[in-house]
C-alpha cells in the first residue's frame, strides 16, 4: 500500500507492511492465526486517525504492537522515523512507553480500586519529574481534574468505584497528559459507556486533540464517531487495511466493497456526530451482531446494500 503522503515533521508514527500471525494451540491443534497482514497508516501530530472494523478485523492488534506489548513479525514501525524494535535499553523502552499510550473500553480496569484520583495522578508527574514537591502535585492534580472537567475538590480524594464511568474515563485521559504523553492508542473508549455520556467524553478527546495538539488511533466500529472525531481513517476487514484516506472523502465516496457494507448498515451516514448519529451507529452495532451471530460471510459485490444485508439476516 502506498502512503498517503510523503514523510515529514508531523508524521509520528508510521506503519509499513507490517504483519503479525499469533500461533496458537498444541499438537495436533495447532494452528496459526493471520491478526495481520501488511498493514500500513501513518500518525499526524495533532490529528486523528480512525481504525474501523468488525470485531477480529485486528484493530486492537494494532494498538498492541505499536506499545510493543506484542512484536511484529514482518514490516516496519517508526516512532519520529526510529524503528520502535531498536529501542532495546529499558531507558529507551520506557521513555517510547512514556509517550505512547493507551485508553480503554473500561476505564476501571486501568485504576487501581485501592487508590485515589488524586494518588493516581501525582504519581506519574513524580516518576516522570513533571512536579518535585506535593504542593506543585496538588496544584498540577488540580489543574488536569479541570483540564477533564472534573471538579478537583469533588474528585481528587475519592476511590474510583466512586465515580461514573464517564468520570473514570475523563481520569484516565487526565493521566496520559500527567505521564506526558503525545501519542494516544483509544480502543473503543466510549463503547461502555452510556449513550448519553459517549458525546461528552468524544468531545473532551477532541479538546485534547485541537488544545494539546496530541494525536490519536482512535480504534473503533463505529462510524459515526470516526467522522465525528478523526480526520482519516482507515477500514480494516481479516487483517488488512481495505481503504485508507480522509474521513468525509471515505465516507462520501466509499471505493472497497466493505466499506460500502459498513456504510449501508448506517441510516445516514453524512450527517454530523448528533445524538441521531449515536443511534445510527447502535444500528450498525445491532447489524454487526447479527452478522456475527449467523456468520454470514462478507459478500464482497458493490451491489451489497442494507436491503440485501437486512433480508438476509431477518
Ligand atoms: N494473543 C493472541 N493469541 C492468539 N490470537 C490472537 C491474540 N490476540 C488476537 N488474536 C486474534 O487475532 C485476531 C484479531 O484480534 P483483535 O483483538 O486485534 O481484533 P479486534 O478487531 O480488535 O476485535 P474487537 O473489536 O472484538 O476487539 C482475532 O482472530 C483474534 O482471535
Amino acid at each position: 500500500m502506498t502512503l498517503l503522503n510523503p514523510p515529514s515533521s508531523d508524521i509520528l508514527v508510521t506503519v509499513k507492511n507490517m504483519t503479525k500471525t499469533f500461533n496458537t494451540g498444541k499438537g495436533l491443534h495447532k494452528r496459526q492465526v493471520h491478526a495481520l497482514r501488511n498493514v500500513s497508516f501513518e500518525l499526524k501530530k495533532g490529528r486523528a486517525l480512525a481504525l474501523v472494523g468488525e470485531s477480529g478485523s485486528g484493530k486492537s492488534t494494532v494498538a498492541r504492537l505499536l506499545t510493543r506489548m506484542h512484536l511484529h513479525n514482518s514490516g516496519e514501525v517508526l516512532y519520529r522515523g526510529q524503528d520502535i524494535n531498536e529501542f532495546n535499553t529499558h531507558r529507551e523502552l520506557a521513555q517510547y512507553r512514556k509517550n505512547i499510550q493507551m485508553i480503554f473500553q473500561d476505564p476501571y480496569g486501568s485504576l487501581n480500586p485501592a487508590h485515589t484520583i488524586y494518588h493516581h495522578l501525582a504519581r506519574p508527574l513524580f516518576t516522570h519529574g513533571h512536579v518535585k514537591t506535593k504542593i506543585q502535585a496538588i496544584e498540577k492534580v488540580n489543574d488536569l481534574l479541570r483540564l477533564v472537567e472534573l471538579d478537583p475538590e469533588a474528585t481528587a480524594s475519592k476511590y474510583p468505584h466512586q465515580l461514573s464511568g464517564g468520570q473514570r474515563q475523563r481520569v484516565s485521559i487526565a493521566r496520559t497528559v500527567a505521564i506526558g504523553a503525545e501519542i494516544i492508542l483509544a480502543d473503543e473508549p466510549t463503547s461502555m459507556l452510556d449513550v448519553s455520556i459517549r458525546l461528552d467524553i468524544l468531545k473532551l478527546l477532541n479538546k485534547m486533540k485541537n488544545e494539546q495538539d496530541m494525536t490519536f488511533l482512535y480504534i473503533t466500529h463505529d462510524i459515526a464517531t470516526a467522522r465525528y472525531f478523526a480526520e482519516e481513517i482507515a477500514i480494516m476487514y481479516q487483517g488488512q487495511i481495505v481503504e485508507w484516506g480522509n474521513t468525509s472523502s471515505v465516507i462520501d465516496n466509499p471505493q472497497h466493497p466493505y466499506t460500502q457494507l459498513l456504510l449501508s448498515a448506517v441510516p445516514n451516514p453524512h450527517i454530523s456526530f448528533t445524538e441521531a448519529a449515536i443511534e445510527g451507529s447502535e444500528l450498525l452495532e445491532q447489524a454487526n451482531t447479527i452478522r456475527e451471530k449467523s456468520m454470514a460471510p462478507i459478500v464482497e459485490t458493490v451491489e451489497y446494500n442494507s436491503q440485501h444485508f437486512y433480508a438476509q439476516h431477518d
